[in-house]
Parts: structure tokens; C-alpha cells; sequence
């Protein structure tokens, strides 16, 4: 704890408000540093004497006021970069949803899990009403048409935009409670591509107004990469490369190869909106400028997705953005998670080496292990999901759950494991954060610290208390069994469950008290309801 009378700003603050109270009169209420209402403010008066010094990032006071330095690597500058939010009462952060075609396989989750810890870290530090999250559902793609005409050709009754709107539809309340599962909580935004076409028309006259866009007569209206002097500056690549490296679709009304669509023609019978370019819907890209700038305006602080989008998507979503409003900066921060992987390849549809969060829950991974393994491994590192790591933190979790069981969380998260979350994200350093919480036996801590990194929640926790509950029956029968013995010092039926309990990977720890049970690493429920059945 760093106390805020050492604090130089803290103290200048102090020694103004005395010299306004006691020497101007009493008329002048001035508030106490504490009872500064603004975030922002208080932040400001920090930041002002403790700059960027490594011990300043988790500073808390007796009230449990947190003000802690956040630096994000930033995929445009390259580098870590301290947030220093636009308006630290309205910390504003985008990231690209999925287009709702299917189930997220487990790959999608991952972007998901990654915001929700940095969701959950900027309430934390700037508090819950001071923190704009939004994340979009892409909700007219090519993809979703697809399967609204198989349907159709399946014999599905309905018109061919009826049959997608029953995709969106369904798509949509999966995604939502998949991701509920994992514990991410709701965005205070989740606009859907078709609610604001208006918008995205809007734009796209902008950027044609503006030389950066043009129509081809034909209904598509397409973006001028070349009149973007900054094209590739995210992903770092010149124009060239690009177009080497890409599958550009060379097309007879691009007036260059690397420009892309913003509207295009739609059939009669598959969604599409009138614009003064005919009957149309418009591509990927516009959907997100055109939302994003809807919410937060010309600029906002951060800006995610997975690192696959970085080109074209996020190339194309800076030019539009930029281009349509120069006087903003678009995006400040481009945060950008790696892969999941599977044997060193990405998990995607298009490669079919996919398993979706939906399958992983149903065949009995609780949500809470499955956010655990993502929490193991640095957002910018790739990762594999498999059947060990998922065992192990199944163990730990079911042991944590155990040690907070009935306890009251601390009132604020352990510095350590803030710190760890500060630092672009270190989710697996807040992870072995949460290990020493739980060696040195501070559960209180662990709960409040765990809780920011949204593990041991209520929400979360069924799967663990089902066992719980069944534990006592087992430790009642090993118990009584061993009452019995005693008098009889016959110890066979006590051997025998107790070996059986083992075998089902539960550690026995018997006192005079009783029995208590531990699942370990290789618990099996199955087994040990055996157990109770010679
Ligand atoms: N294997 C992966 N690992 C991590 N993030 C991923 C992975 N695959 C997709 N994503 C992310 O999931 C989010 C939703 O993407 P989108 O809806 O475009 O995926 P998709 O088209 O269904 O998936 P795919 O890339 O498998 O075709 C994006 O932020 C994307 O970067
Ligand atoms: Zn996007």
C-alpha cells in the first residue's frame, strides 16, 4: 500500500483545500481528495506527480480507491503504450463480433474472454459507469444468406429473408448464452449490421463526396485505396505486399486491384435496403465504421478483434473511418488477440479442424475451467486447448472453490494481481498471482482477486457445488463406517472405501473431527458414486 500522504501531488491537493478553507472562509466548500466525484480528476492529480513509475500502477487508499496505470500493447505503434483514455469518464472500447452464421467454435471465444478481462480491469479502475463496451453483430453476410437458402432447398417454409432472419435470430441467442457460460459479462452495446444501414449509407455518400469512393454504375460503390496515403500503416505492409500476399479478387469495375467493396447489389428474394445506388446491402468492412462511429463518435480509445482481422478488416475499417472523419483519430489503441490453434494451424470454419464452446460444454467442461485455460496463456501468444490443461484447471478451480467456500470477498482485488492485469493484459501472471493467494491460505483475497478476473463467481460456480453437496455423502459413509469399526475393530469396509475414493482421484484427509474429501487432478464422479455400491 503506498500511503497518500507521501504523495506530492496528494499533499499539494491537501494543502490547497486547508488554505481555501481556514483562510477564504467557510463559505468555500472545497471537497476532500476523496470526495472528488470525477475519476478523471482524481486520476489527473495522480498522474500529475506519480508519472509512470512502476509502483504507481495499482495505488489504492484506505477507502479502497484504485488508480492504477493500464498500458496496452498497441498492434499500430508496435509497442506498450499507457492508456490515457480520451475521457476517462467514458472509457470507450469496440471489438468486432462474430458474423452469426453458426456456433462460435472456441476460437471465437477467445476474443471474447480476452475483452471481458479488459472490461472487467476498466470498470475496475474507472468505475462500472465509466466504461463503454460495445461489440457488433455482423447480421448480413454471404455466409448467412448460404444458409437460409440451403433451408430453403431443405423444403423450410418461409420466404428466403424470413429464413435469415431465423438464422440471425437463433445465432444470436447461442452466441449469448455460450459466451454467458464463460463468463463474459454483456456489453453495454451489441448493435446488429442491419439497424443502422441508414448510418452506413451515410457514410459511404461521405467517403464518394470526399474522392475515396466510387460507384460502378452496376450497384456496388467501391473504396479508392489509393486515395489513402496510410493504407497497410496497422498491419505494417506496403500496398505491394499486400496485394502478393492476399487473395485480391482482380474485378473489372475496381479501378485498382487492391480496392474493396462498400454496397452491393442484392437479389429480390435475399435481404437488401433501398440507397441511391440501387437495391443493395453493404460489405463487412462500412458495418463497423459506420456502428462504431454511431456510438463513440470520430474517435474512441480501443479497438479489438483477433489478429486475422487485422488485414483486410481493420486496413479497411481505419481508411473508411479515416477518410469519412479526418478531423478524428478512429481507434487510439488497436488491441489484437493471437490464435487458437490446433496442431499449429488456426481453428476455423473454412479449415473444418473446429470444435465449438457448445460441444466442449456439453461434453461436461464447466464454462469456468474453459475461461481458466484461456487465462493461462498471454492474449498475444498463440495457444492449443487440450484435455490436460483443461484436467488441471478443473483441479484448481475445484480446490479455490473450496478454500473461498462461505467466505466474504476482500473489498478490492489484490495489487499484485491488478498489477499483473495492467501490464497488456498478463492474465497468466494474475493467474500464479492467485496460486500464492490461495498457498498463503488469504482466501478473502483470492475470492476478490479471482472474481476480477471473473473466476470464482456465484454465476459460474454450479458445476463445482453439485459435487460439494455430494461430497458430504461420502464423507458421512466413510465417517459412519469408521464409528462402526471402532467398536467392531473390524476396519475392512473402512479400507475399502477409502481405496475406492482414492481410485475415483479423491484424497482422503480423516481426523477425529471427520472426513474431509479433496478431488484431485483425475476426479471422476462416476467412480466414486460406485464407491458406494459393492
Ligand atoms: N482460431 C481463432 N482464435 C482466436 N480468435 C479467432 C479465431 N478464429 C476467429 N477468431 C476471432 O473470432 C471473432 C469472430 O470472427 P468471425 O465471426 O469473423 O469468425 P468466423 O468467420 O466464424 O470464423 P473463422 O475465422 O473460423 O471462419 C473475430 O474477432 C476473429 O478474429
Ligand atoms: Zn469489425
Amino acid at each position: 500500500m503506498i500511503c497518500k500522504a507521501h504523495e506530492p501531488a496528494v499533499q499539494h491537493y491537501y494543502l490547497l483545500h486547508y488554505l481555501l478553507k481556514y483562510s477564504a472562509g467557510w463559505f468555500l466548500s472545497f471537497p476532500s481528495f476523496e470526495q472528488l466525484a470525477k475519476p478523471a480528476l482524481r486520476a489527473a492529480i495522480l498522474r500529475h506527480s506519480l508519472g509512470d513509475r512502476p509502483e504507481a500502477h495499482a495505488l489504492r487508499s484506505d477507502e479502497g480507491f484504485v488508480m492504477t496505470t493500464i498500458k496496452l500493447h498497441n498492434t499500430r505503434t508496435r509497442g506498450k503504450e499507457v492508456l490515457d483514455p480520451i475521457n476517462p469518464d467514458d472509457v470507450r472500447l469496440y471489438l468486432c463480433g462474430p458474423t452469426v452464421y453458426d456456433r462460435a467454435h472456441l476460437g471465437n471465444a477467445r476474443p471474447v474472454v480476452v475483452f471481458d478481462v479488459l472490461y472487467r480491469l476498466l470498470r475496475e479502475v474507472y468505475g462500472p459507469d465509466h466504461v463503454s463496451y460495445a461489440r457488433n453483430f455482423t447480421d448480413v453476410d454471404d455466409k448467412i444468406n448460404a444458409t437460409a437458402v440451403a433451408r430453403k432447398e431443405a423444403g423450410a417454409p418461409g420466404t428466403l429473408e424470413e429464413l435469415v432472419q431465423e438464422r440471425t435470430e437463433e445465432t444470436i441467442s447461442w452466441y449469448l448464452a455460450d459466451m454467458a457460460e464463460l463468463g463474459a459479462l454483456e456489453p453495454d452495446h451489441m448493435p446488429r449490421a442491419t439497424a443502422y444501414i441508414p448510418q452506413m449509407i451515410a457514410m459511404i455518400e461521405e467517403l464518394i463526396a470526399k474522392g475515396h469512393a466510387y460507384p460502378d454504375g452496376a450497384g456496388h460503390v467501391l473504396f479508392s485505396v489509393k486515395s489513402y496515403k496510410n493504407y497497410g500503416a496497422l498491419s505494417g505492409r506496403s500496398v505491394d505486399d499486400m496485394i502478393a500476399g492476399a487473395r485480391v479478387e482482380v474485378a473489372d469495375n475496381k479501378r485498382d486491384p487492391m480496392d474493396f467493396v462498400l454496397w452491393k447489389p442484392s437479389t429480390d428474394e435475399l435481404p437488401g435496403w433501398d440507397s441511391p445506388w440501387g437495391r443493395g446491402r453493404p460489405g463487412w468492412h462500412i458495418e463497423c465504421s459506420a456502428m462504431s462511429h454511431e456510438l463513440f463518435g470520430d474517435s474512441f480509445d480501443i479497438h479489438g478483434g483477433g489478429n486475422d482481422l487485422m488485414f483486410p478488416h481493420h486496413e479497411n475499417e481505419i481508411a473508411q473511418s479515416c477518410c469519412a472523419h479526418p478531423e478524428g483519430d478512429f481507434a487510439k489503441i488497436w488491441l489484437h488477440n493471437e490464435m487458437l490453434q490446433v496442431e499449429g494451424k488456426k481453428m476455423s470454419k473454412s479449415l473444418g479442424n473446429f470444435f465449438t464452446v457448445r460441444d466442449l460444454l456439453e461434453q461436461g467442461y464447466p464454462g469456468e475451467v474453459i475461461r481458466f485455460v484461456f487465462l493461462q496463456t498471454h492474449y498475444r501468444k498463440p495457444m492449443d486447448w487440450t484435455d490436460k490443461k483443461a484436467k488441471e484447471a478443473e483441479a484448481t478451480l475445484r480446490k479455490w472453490r473450496a478454500l473461498t467456500a462461505g467466505i466474504e470477498p476482500a473489498p478490492s482485488a489484490a495489487a499484485a494481481v491488478i498489477a499483473a492485469l495492467s501490464d497488456d493484459l498478463n492474465t497468466a501472471g494474475g493467474v500464479a498471482e492467485l496460486h500464492k493467494l490461495a498457498t498463503t491460505g488469504d482466501a478473502a483475497s483470492l475470492l476478490a482477486s479471482a472474481q476480477l478476473m471473473g473466476l470464482l463467481t456465484e454465476e459460474l460456480g454450479a458445476w463445482a457445488k453439485d459435487e460439494e453437496v455430494d461430497l458430504s455423502i461420502y464423507e458421512k459413509a466413510l465417517f459412519d463406517a469408521r464409528t462402526v469399526a471402532m467398536e467392531s475393530k473390524d476396519f475392512a469396509e473402512v479400507d475399502r472405501l477409502k481405496s475406492a475414493y482414492l481410485e475415483a482421484g479423491v484424497e482422503v484427509r480423516m481426523s477425529k473431527a471427520g472426513v474431509e474429501l479433496v478431488p484431485g487432478a483425475g476426479f471422476d464422479p462416476a467412480k466414486l458414486e460406485a464407491a458406494l455400491k459393492p
